[in-house]
Formats: structure tokens, sequence, C-alpha cells
């Protein structure tokens, strides 16, 4: 009888202990593995949209942010500050550009980043011609957080030789236009070379303007970044 009530008692709390153990197993490894894959589905579908400023993930590019100056061609400080925001997805392509030109002893610097709606209409006003500014009716990719304008600096800081100033709105300004000594050649090559590897496209006529390819889709935004 002593035997067989250890036996019964055994056999009971085994049971109890191992349906706790797998229904909180499974209960436990089920939530966990749908939490956190619906974590990541959030973080990736959240994070590859929103907008960032691009020197809270990098601090390896050189930011000469020329409209929050007078001097560009609206002869105007049309931000408040010196800030390059951007979607993260760009801020991605554009760390592995620069990881690039690094290795090479280069860096990027920038001169504009994200720009409000409100800026692109200033622009057109004074420019409205749209091999050099887009029609704020359609929109900029630099409205949509998916453009950069940029060049290439040597390790002492110095600007590589691009054969015009950036916002330079003439011909020379052109991938197309081939009068130029061979080194600014080389130059507008090797950005235009790591740029597209890396998920951009170029502009014919402004040779420091890149798109995000996989931008054009996304929102128009309007917001002015803190300055604070
Ligand atoms: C204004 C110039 N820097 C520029 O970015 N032009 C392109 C075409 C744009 O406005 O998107
Ligand atoms: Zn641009």
């Amino acid at each position: 009888m002593k035997l067989f009530k250890s036996i019964f008692y055994t056999s009971i709390l085994l049971s109890v202990f191992s349906c706790k153990t797998a229904n909180s197993n499974t209960i436990n490894s089920n939530n966990i593995a749908s939490i956190k894959t619906n974590e990541k589905k959030q973080t990736i579908s959240v994070s590859d949209t929103v907008f960032e400023n691009l020197t809270d993930h990098s601090k390896d590019f050189i930011l000469e942010m020329k409209y929050a100056t007078n001097d560009n061609f609206l002869n105007s400080k049309v931000y408040d500050c010196a800030s390059c925001y951007l979607r993260i997805k760009t801020i991605k392509s554009l760390i592995k550009a620069n990881e690039e030109f690094l290795k090479k002893g280069y860096r990027i610097k920038l001169f504009d980043c994200y720009r409000p709606l409100d800026v692109q209409k200033k622009m057109w006003k004074i420019v409205p011609n749209a091999t050099y500014v887009a029609n704020p009716k359609r929109g900029s990719i630099h409205n949509r957080g998916g453009a950069v304008d940029i060049t290439i600096v040597d390790k002492q800081g110095n600007e590589l030789d691009m054969g015009t100033k950036f916002d330079h709105f003439g011909p020379e300004s052109s991938h197309l236009f081939t009068k130029l000594s061979s080194d600014v050649i080389k130059n507008r090559k090797l950005l235009k070379k790591i740029m597209i590897k890396n998920g951009f496209e170029s502009l014919d006529s402004e040779w420091w303007h890149y798109n995000l390819k996989d931008a054009k889709k996304d929102a128009l935004s309007n917001f002015s970044w803190n300055c604070n």
C-alpha cells in the first residue's frame, strides 16, 4: 500500500511538473517568439521610414549645410540651424558609402539633406527650372528625406575638385559635360561609383545631388527640425 501511495503521488507530481514546464515553455517560446517577431517587424518598418539626425548615427561626416547660411543661391538663411535630417534607410546607405570613402582616405561633406517643402517653394520662386530645382508641385526627393547634396573631402578636409561650386546652375555641373580636366572627371566618377553602389542614383544635371533609389514613393514632408 505504501509503495502504491508513493508511486501514485510521485506520478501526480511529475505530471503536474511536466505539464507546467511544457505549458510554460510552449507559452513562453510562442509569446517571446511572436513578440520578438512583431517587435522586429515594427522596428524594420518604423526605422526605415522615420526621420533622424545623421550625427546621432555617425560622426564621420563633415557638415556644411549651405541653406543654414547666407552663402547659397537664395542669398538667405532658410534653415534655423545646420542639421542633416534624413530617413533612416537613407542614413544607412549613406553611412555605408562613407565607410568606403573612409577606406580610401576620404569622407563625405554634406551641403543639404532633408529639405522642408516650404523651402522648396522658396527655391522654385528664384529658380523655376526643373533641371536645377525640383518643382514643389511634384516635390523633390529632398522633401522626402531621400536626397543629399554632397562632395568628397580628403583627410585635411579639402574638397576634391569637382569642376564647379555646389549649386552652380549651368551645363558645367552636368555629369554629361566633358570639357573638364581628367582630375575633375576622375573625382566625379569616384563619387558616382560609390554612391550608386550603395543604393543611390545620380542626377545628370548636378554632380552633387544623389537620390536614394528607394525613396520616390515616400511622402513629402514640411517639418522643421528642433534646433535646441
Ligand atoms: C537646389 C539643388 N541643390 C537641388 O537639390 N536640386 C534638385 C533638383 C532638387 O531640388 O531636388
Ligand atoms: Zn539636391
